[in-house]
């Protein structure tokens, strides 16, 4: 018996363990690394020992109060048991803490980790953060990020809540002027932050200096009722994180001392004069974090949906593919494995760029406080592009696994739903997907504009492909490639491709009289194929990187075929854009096809072990399908019985209705 069979451990899936051609437990130390899996089991044991983070019930059988109360609990304890339980200064250990502790539907903490005390950090002067920083940290407030609008997120420079300031008193006075100004939707504002970041349009002399961050007291801290003139609430039910009570805001006339303003890049001085940052979106570095971590954030998602998917798969048997061998596991469809493998291989991609995304994230910070700006405008492209494809494979993915557990997937015991429902936010939240696609592709306008004049930037790893010349023709099939070099140059063919093309049509159309910006709006959509196709190209070398640096063999060689699948999948993906110029062939179209089926059928007899590695528990994945131990139907059958519906045998308000009505009809038929 090992960690990962166990005694009981229902066969089919016992059978799939032991056919893997690696060490399960060697693969999850390179995934992870040593040390972090080691402390993640170190935690895991810690939270299974205290029993007070179990959830009273399921959660998909509380109502919304139950919910949130249960969260408020648990986020509560999760703080009380943090330094026993974790290194508390290391952002893999809380964030893997929190997500078995709290679940991932949301938790009174999250706006103020995630975007409040990066805020702290990154925008307020040495004397702001002296004063709020341990505040935030030692859990003196909850505070959280209001900058939404209910008449605007996206355009920034619309936002309607105003913050003029008073040299007389050295104030600030914030109004919401009208029902559209109505900050709507930050997450935790409605019930439980006291505090918030407040992005306003800053007034100072007469003049408007565009939407600067404020830090706002909303609450009082002994009563928690509203401060005077604030009004504030739960915006009500939503598509999913309805554990979180994302809300609305409003501000009538509220004065605010001039110090609350964050000062460290923009100013203003006690006499209203306007001191301008640096740079002009140094405040926006929240959203640039969030993105960043949205990427690791779609890793979780789709290896934790492709874990359910893939071990139901192995335990479902459905029909007969020789007939009269008895039935298979559903698993052996290549169909299934179609559907199933290409999410983890997507969802390994996404894990290893999202290490990358988040370490430029650090090192951009690092160096924004060392005076070094140069980074910003790489950093954002770059986030902005990934957040935007992740999110949205990571979607498609997530529903492509729900889908292959047929009818069980989409019940609520599937875990899917919980999965979808917070993922896909991440297509919304943060800079609307199609926005963000346009945000990358202006930087990639930049290049091409670059290329066509003969002026490349400084080198730089993320773009410098573009100012190169590759081949034109594809190779993917012409030479021995372990490298998958061919491969590589294709992606960097398309994205060059469809890059100066769209810059081409962009100059074209303002020479034939468009202004630059209609002439942007008539080439978007071309715009944001050149963002995705470099986003891909970005995806698929990070991949490659990260690969050849395994020693192992038989872990490398398991990776190679996750790799070969990434990489062909997305060949096929993007076939009609490869094709479209003739630099690939149909031939080649259907080389590329045969080593998507290959890397189906080698990864076949791995994939329960491959999941298997991933670490995730029982406890994360909030899954009857994809229980370790495979147990699904008898637990399915105990998840039912539990529904509240069944605390009756007969609903209170049937015989007043149904049964009235059948009553009545049999009544009617006797006569
Ligand atoms: C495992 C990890 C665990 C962590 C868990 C993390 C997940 C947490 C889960 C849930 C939390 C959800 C919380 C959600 C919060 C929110 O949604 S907050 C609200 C977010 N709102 C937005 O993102 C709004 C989107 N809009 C914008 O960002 C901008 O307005 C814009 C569309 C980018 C345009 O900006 P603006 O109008 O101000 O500027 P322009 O004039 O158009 O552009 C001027 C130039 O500036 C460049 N720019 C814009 N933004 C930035 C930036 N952030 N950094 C650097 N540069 C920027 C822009 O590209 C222009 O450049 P150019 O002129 O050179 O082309
Ligand atoms: C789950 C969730 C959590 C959130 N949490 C927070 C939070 O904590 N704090 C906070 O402040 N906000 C939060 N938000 C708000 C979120 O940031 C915004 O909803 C998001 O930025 C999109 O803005 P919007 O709603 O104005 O969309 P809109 O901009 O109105 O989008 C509508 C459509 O218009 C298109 N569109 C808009 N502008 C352009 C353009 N320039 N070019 C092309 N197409 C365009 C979009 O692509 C989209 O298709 C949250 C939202 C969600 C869903």
């Amino acid at each position: 018996m090992s960690r990962y069979i166990r005694e009981g451990d229902n066969p089919d899936l016992t059978e799939e363990r032991r056919k893997a051609s690696f060490d399960t437990e060697a693969m999850a130390e390179l995934f992870w690394g040593a040390r972090n899996l080691m402390r993640r089991r170190e935690i895991a044991n810690y939270v299974e020992q205290h029993r007070e983070f179990d959830d009273p019930q399921p959660t998909a059988f509380m109502t919304r109060e139950e919910l949130i109360e249960n969260a408020t609990r648990k986020a509560v304890l999760t703080m009380e048991h943090a330094e026993k339980a974790i290194d508390i200064t290391r952002d893999e250990e809380s964030h893997y803490f929190n997500a078995l502790t709290m679940g991932i539907d949301g938790n009174p903490f999250g706006l103020h980790l995630v975007m409040a005390i990066p805020t702290i950090m990154n925008n307020a002067d040495e004397g702001q953060q002296d004063e709020w920083l341990p505040k935030a940290l030692n859990r003196e407030f909850i505070a959280t990020y209001a900058q939404t609008e209910m008449g605007h997120g996206t355009n920034l420079k619309k936002l309607e809540t105003t913050a003029t300031y008073d040299p007389k008193t050295q104030e600030f006075i914030l109004h919401s002027p009208t029902i559209t100004s109505t900050k709507w939707w930050p997450g935790n504002l409605g019930k439980s932050s006291n505090y918030s970041v407040v992005m306003a349009q800053l007034y100072s002399q007469g003049k408007c200096y565009g939407a600067h961050p404020f830090f706002v007291q909303l609450r009082d801290l002994r009563t928690h009722k509203p401060l005077p003139g604030i009004t504030v609430g739960d915006i009500g039910p939503k598509f999913g994180i309805n554990t979180n009570d994302n809300g609305f805001l409003r501000f009538d006339q509220v004065r605010i001392p001039r110090r609350s303003m964050f000062m460290k890049h923009a100013k203003i001085l006690p006499d209203g004069t306007y001191v301008p940052p640096s740079h002009s979106k140094l405040n926006y570095s929240a959203m640039v974090y969030v993105r960043a971590a949205v990427v690791s954030l779609m890793a979780s998602h789709l290896l934790a949906c492709s874990t359910i998917a893939v071990r139901y798969s192995c335990i479902r048997r459905q029909g007969e593919i020789t007939p009269g061998t008895g039935e298979v596991k559903v698993l052996d469809y290549q169909t299934q494995q179609y559907r199933i493998f290409p999410q983890i291989a997507r969802g390994v991609a996404f894990r290893l760029s999202g290490n990358y995304i988040i370490q430029l994230y650090r090192q951009t910070m690092t160096d924004i406080k060392n005076g070094d700006i140069s980074a910003v405008p790489d950093l954002h492209a770059i986030s902005c592009g990934l957040k935007a494809v992740t999110s949205y494979q990571g979607a498609l993915g997530l529903e492509q696994c729900r889908m292959a557990c047929g009818g069980h997937g989409y019940l609520q015991a599937s875990g899917f739903p919980l999965q979808y429902t917070v993922a896909i936010g991440a297509c919304t939240y943060e800079g609307e997907n199609m926005v963000m696609l346009l945000q990358t592709a202006r930087h990639l306008i930049k290049m091409a504009k670059a290329i066509r004049s003969g002026r490349p930037p400084k080198p730089n790893k993320v773009i410098d492909y573009l100012f190169k010349k590759g081949p034109t023709k594809c190779l993917i099939d012409q030479t021995y490639d372990p490298n998958y070099q061919s491969v590589l140059e294709a992606f960097e063919h398309l994205s060059r491709r469809v890059t100066l093309e769209v810059y081409d049509r962009l100059v074209q159309l303002q020479q034939q009289g468009r202004s630059y910006e209609l002439a942007w709006n008539e080439c978007a959509v071309d715009l944001c194929k050149a963002t995705r196709a470099h986003v891909r190209t970005f995806l698929a070398k990070t991949f490659v990187e990260e690969v050849n640096k395994i020693a192992d063999i038989s872990l490398k060689s398991v990776f190679q075929d996750l790799l070969q699948l990434y990489l062909f999948y997305e060949v096929t993906e993007c076939a009609a854009g490869l094709l479209e110029d003739g630099f690939m062939s149909g031939q080649q179209l259907t080389y590329a096809k045969k080593n998507v089926y290959d890397a189906l059928a080698k990864i076949r007899p791995n994939a329960a072990a491959i999941v298997d590695s991933f670490d995730i528990s029982d406890r994360e994945l909030q899954s009857v399908l994809g229980r370790r131990d495979g147990n699904v139907y008898e637990n399915l059958l105990k998840w039912a019985q539990m529904s509240p519906l069944n605390k009756h045998d007969v609903l209170p308000f049937h015989h007043k209705y149904l049964g009235k009505m059948m009553d009545e009809a049999r009544q009617k038929s006797k006569l």
